[in-house]
């Protein structure tokens, strides 16, 4: 199967145009059939031996959200510890989740030990089920950008908070807590890049070639 021009230019708006969001979100219900398409988008990554190491565990009740973000809020404070002064009264300044606010939460897991020990692509580095699951949170991604869902990434919040309030067993791993829902708008670059937090590195700087440290063509 070919895909068409028009079909490439929205694969690429979709990834260019994707935004990490906290501050954006409306309280709009997310349809079920679209919250099951996003879904089935993040079943469909690759993964290590054909793994599908992954689990989704989906967030609706208010009461739960607040138990996370109770435990965001502890952590984000243990977090603004760790900068030196400078940066940590920007960090401050930071909104760097949207867990109430978003209709919607996705918590995605690892069952490191499914289909047993031995999978194909994962012998020699145990930590390709962990990518994989990654590979499915990107997928969710890009599918609920597709959707115009805006999907936030949670990660200031230790695992024993969420396995507590999601019921999550013990050799369960955490890989993503993620905020879903529609928004007023995206921004066309990330935040933390508008705020000057950091720059975009340059892609000449990101591609090497041959080999480490030969960058230009
Ligand atoms: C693994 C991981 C973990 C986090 C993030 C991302 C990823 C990949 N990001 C979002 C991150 O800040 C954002 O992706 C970058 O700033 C780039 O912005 P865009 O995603 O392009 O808008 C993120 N953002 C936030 O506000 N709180 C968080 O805890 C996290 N955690």
């Amino acid at each position: 199967m070919q895909i068409t021009n028009d079909e490439r230019d929205a694969v690429y708006k979709t990834i260019f145009s994707r935004r990490d969001v906290r501050s954006e979100f409306k309280p709009d219900a997310i349809p079920d059939d679209v919250l099951t398409r996003i879904l089935t988008a993040a079943h469909h990554a690759p993964s290590v031996g054909f793994m599908q190491p992954w689990d989704f565990i989906v967030v609706k009740s208010q009461q739960t959200k607040a138990k996370i973000k109770a435990g965001f809020d502890l952590a984000h404070a243990e977090s603004a510890a760790m900068f030196n002064d400078e940066k940590m009264s920007k960090y401050t300044k930071l909104k760097l989740e949207g867990i109430l606010e978003s209709p919607i939460g996705i918590c995605v897991t690892c069952d490191r030990s499914r289909n047993g020990p031995v999978v194909i692509g994962r012998t020699i580095n145990p930590e390709m089920d962990l990518y994989s699951t990654v590979c499915a949170v990107q997928n969710l991604w890009l599918a609920a950008r597709a959707e115009n869902l805006g999907v936030g990434w949670v990660s200031i919040v230790h695992d024993d908070v969420l396995k507590d309030a999601l019921n999550i067993p013990d050799d369960i791993s955490i890989v993503a807590y993620l905020c879903i829902g529609y928004v007023s708008h995206f921004n066309d670059k990330p935040e933390l890049e508008k705020l000057g937090w950091l720059p975009r590195r340059n892609i000449d700087a990101a591609v090497h070639f041959e080999g480490w440290g030969k960058t230009a063509n």
